[in-house]
């Protein structure tokens, strides 16, 4: 198995290849569209064939590179069915198990940051998008977002995962790049330490963070997996 993080300076997004070496066959989550020369560079290097891209999540701060590389290696984009996005390939339920070459990857529904939020396990290993982000939890007040959603997401899913799973999340600005889910149940800012649910949706609701810069541009492109074609 190939497992790389990759980050775009920008928007501070992290990018995960996931590749099958016996297979050749990878998939890419959460590309940036300023990034995607760099990715399929080492899709190549690695001697991956891109299989599938994976969306955790609608982004809001960046525009996916989805399109782009679809168009430049025939992969399929996947996200989740709650998203609605006729563009994508396929439309993920909860439970579903996708293989690339012989490892499994299992979906999980985790709605709050946005409504069609969806976090991928494989291995021993959780990418989490923006619902869980290291040492905080991504903010709610925009595409659907529901603090109360996202700690049901957080606490009933996520957390009933084993301790030693590492999790890796969709964006960091403090420079961490992964934690275990033991760590963040115990370290977690907002949501560890067994915080209520009404602590959390206080918290959450009082954020006061600006705006995405490219929040307007992103989420119309982003709900065209990526395609400006006709913006
Ligand atoms: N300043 C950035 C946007 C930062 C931001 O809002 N990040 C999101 C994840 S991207 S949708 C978030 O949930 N942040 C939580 C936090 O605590 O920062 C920009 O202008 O793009
Ligand atoms: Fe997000």
């Amino acid at each position: 198995m190939i497992f790389r993080q990759l980050q775009d300076p920008e928007s501070r997004t992290y990018t995960y290849i996931l590749g099958d070496v016996e297979a050749k066959e990878a998939v890419l989550i959460d590309s940036v569209s300023e990034q995607t020369e760099r990715d399929f560079k080492l899709l190549q290097e690695l001697g991956l064939r891109l299989k599938l891209i994976l969306e955790t999540h609608v982004h809001a701060d960046h525009i996916t590179g989805a399109w782009k590389l679809r168009q430049q290696t025939g992969a399929n984009i996947a996200l989740s069915k709650l998203s609605c996005i006729d563009m994508a390939d396929q439309l993920l339920d909860d439970g579903e198990t996708i293989y690339i070459g012989a490892i499994p990857v299992k979906t999980i529904a985790t709605p709050g940051h946005t409504k069609s939020c969806m976090s991928f396990l494989f291995d021993n290993k959780v990418l989490t998008g923006d619902t869980l982000l290291i040492r905080a939890a991504g903010r709610c007040d925009f595409q659907e977002g529901s603090a109360e959603q996202l700690y049901d997401s957080i606490t009933n899913k996520l957390f009933s995962l084993p301790d030693s799973t590492l999790v890796y999340p969709a964006h960091d600005y403090r420079g961490f790049t992964c934690s275990t889910i033991g760590e963040e149940k115990r370290f977690n800012q907002r949501i560890g330490g067994g915080k209520s649910k009404e602590k959390f949706i206080e918290t959450m609701n009082n954020l006061n963070l600006a705006y995405p810069k490219k929040m307007d541009v992103a989420v119309p492109a982003n709900l065209r997996c990526g395609s400006t074609d006709t913006l």
